[in-house]
């Protein structure tokens, strides 16, 4: 694939990575991209059918919906000269690394479990019982990032301009190589 290198971003629900993403998106306009979920606008057959073709880079099924990113949606981000960024789980991490994405590996983590815990119950989007979930997950996923090789870059979000500066830093240094457009950054 040629273009810029993508982007994988992963972390715990309430790590942030929205609050982040929306943040870059509005300050370097035109400089990212986000491959789109194909469930929007394929049927379920159609999905599992790209899945079964390998066209898909990673695809994860959530109540009963199959979600997935196309090899081609990264491709035409790629094309524009964008980088592309990809918001997957862990999961999603482990599958994308048996493929020949070869993109910069970002873990988002909460500064602790309590912090976590208080920014989800304050985001004021969960019941009990999907926060417990959360939660949950969250302790395997902030187990795996410590993992050594998983992740290029791990970016504890404690205070939010911090976090930012630095993973536009690590942004910059990818984007550099790349594209003219964003050596303004
Ligand atoms: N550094 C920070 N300090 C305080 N609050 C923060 C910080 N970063 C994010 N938040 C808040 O924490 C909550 C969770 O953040 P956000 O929704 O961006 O997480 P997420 O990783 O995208 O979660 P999900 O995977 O569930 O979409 C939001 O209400 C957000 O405003």
């Amino acid at each position: 694939m040629s273009g810029p290198r993508p982007v994988v971003l992963s972390g715990p629900s309430g790590a942030g990575k929205s609050t982040l993403m929306k943040r870059l998106m509005k300050d370097h306009e035109g400089v990212f991209g986000f491959s789109v979920s194909h469930y929007h606008f394929s049927t379920r057959d159609i999905v599992q059918e790209g899945i079964d073709n390998g066209e898909f880079i990673e695809s994860a099924e959530f109540s009963g919906n199959l979600y997935g990113t196309s090899k081609a949606a990264i491709q035409d981000v790629q094309a524009k000269n964008l980088i592309c960024i990809l918001d997957v789980d862990i999961q999603g991490v482990r599958r994308i690394k048996e493929t020949d994405l070869n993109p910069i590996y970002i873990s988002i983590q909460p500064p602790s479990m309590e912090i976590l815990e208080k920014r989800l119950r304050e985001r004021l989007t969960e019941t009990e019982e999907s926060l417990q979930k959360r939660l949950e997950a969250a302790r395997i996923d902030m187990e795996l990032s410590k993992e050594p090789g998983v992740f290029d870059v791990v970016i504890i979000n404690d205070d939010l301009e911090r976090a930012y500066e630095e993973l536009k830093d690590i942004l910059n240094d990818v984007s550099k190589t790349y594209t003219v457009k964003v050596l303004s950054m």
